[in-house]
């Protein structure tokens, strides 16, 4: 059977904006209050998803969640109609109004955690939808990407869902970017490695051990096919409130900075036994510091094998105009490893925000009868890519400040982008705005 890597990007939603909304991370908090431009964020991450298909990849997307989310401000005692429940709650919860209007369900690698089929005991996809308890705005979208999840991969004979994990923080759960899978090839019984954190001396760790081991159960992995590694502190306090911004791991090759773990050496240990295949490729701190890893998200890149089996990362375009990442990038070229080409791309919007290529897609291994299970709708070619070029231009602001947050004018808008999204994919009364 043929195993292929498809990569769920998130669609960047309608009220894409700059709240300073995660503590921890430096991007959201230094652009905190600036201008957004949810279109060109929008045709960004559409840009970024017409490069993988031009390399010949599987390329889906994950749809943006309904934003405003009123069902939030209603729980929370909001009543009314629609626009009252914006005007009350932008006068008395401006910054709670903030947190429901985020667009963060496009960084679909916190979508959820994916074990593929040749990995589980019952030979079933299965997912698990993040519960994302760490950042208020971020938990709301739970519910909804489970929705979205088991609406994509419907066909029970294939793909399994698990709902998001209980018990909020407790067993706090980031999805896919704290989570990676080692194989020599994308069809083997991989080795899954989970890595989780604990609160540094400045932030706060938002991946539990606990809940990376209930996620491992959930996906009937076996132990000898699970490694579970700590972030280093070091990491954390730099700004890596993900792990996927400091490493990345790809078929064989895992790619990262020697700071990325709490014991390094013990980690590589512990990995190599599962996996002794693994190679891999670190930047050392005196070739890049974390801060500069943090600064331009070299490790927040996709690592894609290519058709024809050689490595390609692609990089957020911030990694080409510092000397020193791009210096360490073409050392790593010349090197021998598998990795052999790199590409730039801007996605300068997200990455405002703390999301860099990698944060922007959920990594979806299927087999060719799996994939021909998806809904299609959501798989992309030239049509449908221009189809969802042409919803953003006709739909998206170019332009959104915080005031924009209090006019009802922009959730109506918002609800209108994503009432014609709903026809163009046929799928009902799916939100919770429609319901
Ligand atoms: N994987 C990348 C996630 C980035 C995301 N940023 C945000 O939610 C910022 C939103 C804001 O500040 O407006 C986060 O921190 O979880």
């Amino acid at each position: 059977m043929t195993y292929s890597e498809y990569n769920f990007d998130g669609l960047i939603g309608p009220t894409h904006n700059y709240a300073g909304l995660s503590f921890g991370n430096l991007a959201s908090a230094n652009n905190a209050g600036a201008a957004s431009n949810p279109r060109e964020a929008a045709l960004q991450g559409l840009g970024k998803m017409r490069e993988a298909m031009a390399l010949g990849l599987g390329q889906g997307f994950l749809p943006p969640h309904d934003r405003p989310h009123l069902k939030t401000l209603r729980a929370l005692g909001f009543t009314g109609t629609d626009r009252q429940i914006i005007e009350k709650a932008a006068v008395i919860e401006p910054q709670l109004l903030a947190n429901c209007y985020a667009a963060s369900p496009m960084w679909t690698a916190n979508a959820g955690t994916v074990a593929p089929s040749p990995d589980t005991a019952d030979g079933k996809v299965h997912f698990t939808a993040a519960n994302l308890a760490a950042n208020f705005h971020r938990s709301i979208e739970a519910d909804t990407t489970a929705r979205v999840l088991s609406h994509i991969f419907h066909d029970a004979q294939y793909f399994v869902h698990h709902e998001p994990l209980p018990g909020a923080m407790h067993f706090g759960d980031e999805g896919a970017a704290n989570h990676g899978r080692l194989c020599e090839n994308h069809g083997d019984k991989a080795v899954h490695l989970f890595v989780y954190g604990e609160d540094g001396e400045t932030f706060p760790a938002r991946q539990k051990l606990r809940a990376s081991e209930a996620v491992a159960r959930n996906h009937q992995l076996g132990s000898a096919q699970c490694v579970f590694v700590k972030q280093s502190a070091a990491a954390l306090d730099a700004g890596a409130f993900h792990n996927d911004v400091v490493g990345v791991a790809n078929g064989r090759v895992l790619f990262l900075h020697e700071d990325s773990f709490a014991d390094r050496d013990a980690a590589y240990a512990a990995i190599r036994e599962k996996a002794p295949f693994v190679e891999i490729v670190e930047a050392t701190s005196k070739a890049v510091s974390l801060e500069d890893c943090i600064k331009t998200y070299l490790f927040n890149s996709q690592l894609l094998t290519l058709p024809g089996g050689e490595m390609a990362l692609l990089l957020p375009a911030e990694s080409e105009e510092n000397p020193r990442v791009k210096a360490f990038l073409e050392e790593t070229l010349a090197k021998n490893n598998p990795i052999n080409r790199v590409i730039y791309k801007n996605v300068r919007e997200s990455m405002r925000n703390g999301g860099g290529p990698a944060c922007l897609r959920l990594r979806v291994v299927l087999s060719e009868a799996e994939a021909s299970a998806v809904n299609a709708n959501f798989i992309l070619n030239e049509k449908k890519i221009t189809q969802l070029e042409g919803w953003v231009k006709n739909h998206y602001r170019d332009r959104v400040v915080p005031d924009d947050l209090r006019d009802p004018e922009f959730m109506d808008e918002s609800f209108a982008a994503m009432q014609a999204l709903t026809d163009i994919l046929a799928m009902g009364a799916f939100y919770d705005f429609q319901r």
